[in-house]
């Protein structure tokens, strides 16, 4: 259970791996439940390892995280879905299902996250359709669709279940500028609506116009704007 006072995310002297090499060491920060917050560095610096802690991919082994009221050090893996469902994870690469149906993309996501009464399901995937700005789009297959389009299914299936916080790995990376201005918005607005966001990304446009919150990996630490000074 998340309390309304308690941060979506903390890191405590975290220490983020791969394998048995350390790639950000001392790593602390918190995320409240309202907020925007880029996450920047290098290719290689460890955005997408420091992620993939936060999602359970990666084993946190030493220091303290907590993400939406899961322990990062204890989670068993009979619980990471779990945890999972209580967060939004969108990538680069759409990874939808081509051979299935916008809505069977979302259908799928439901059924394996443990919904079951169908017109709810109906319902739900209507709804995030909708939020994402497609509400067209359900009987599409994904090759009917724009780059863009796609990018906007996998937000609403990252939206199904109600999560309180979106990670986001270079979402606009596979995209152009405007269509990437247009995804960008759409996640200023989930925002808006109380879903906390953490985004990793490499555009320099995004954060002169938008003025967030800073969390840049640099030479195996994680600086955070709110601290210190950042250059970007
Ligand atoms: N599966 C893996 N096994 C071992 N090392 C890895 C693995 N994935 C990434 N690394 C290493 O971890 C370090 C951080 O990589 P990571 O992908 O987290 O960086 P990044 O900042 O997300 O980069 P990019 O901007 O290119 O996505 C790099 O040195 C990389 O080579």
């Amino acid at each position: 259970m998340v309390f309304s006072s308690e941060p979506v995310v903390r890191l405590d002297k975290a220490c983020v791996f791969q394998g048995i090499t350390a790639i950000l060491q001392d790593v602390s920060f918190d995320i409240d439940k309202d907020e925007f917050v880029f996450l920047i560095g290098r290719t290689g610096s460890g955005k997408s390892s420091l992620l993939k802690t936060l999602y359970a991919d990666l084993p946190l082994k030493m220091g303290y995280g907590k993400i939406v009221g899961y322990d990062l050090q204890k989670i068993k893996t009979k619980e990471v879905p779990f945890l999972r469902r209580k967060l939004g994870i969108v990538f680069q690469d759409f990874q939808l299902f081509t051979d299935r149906t916008v809505a069977e993309n979302l259908y799928f996501v439901m059924r394996a996250t443990g919904w079951k009464d169908k017109s709810k399901m109906k319902t739900r995937m209507v709804e995030v359709l909708m939020r994402v700005g497609l509400g067209g789009a359900a009987t599409k297959m994904p090759h009917q669709l724009s780059g863009g389009e796609q990018q906007r299914v996998v937000i609403a299936r990252a939206l199904l279940n109600h999560p309180s916080i979106l990670l986001a790995d270079e979402p606009t990376g596979n995209l152009d500028p405007e269509v990437a201005d247009g995804i960008f918005k759409l996640f200023q607005e989930i925002n808006k609506q109380g879903t906390a966001v953490l985004m990793a990304t490499h555009n320099h446009d995004l954060l002169n116009k938008y003025p967030y919150r800073i969390l840049k990996c640099e030479k195996g630490k994680l600086l955070d704007s709110k601290t210190s000074e950042i250059v970007t």
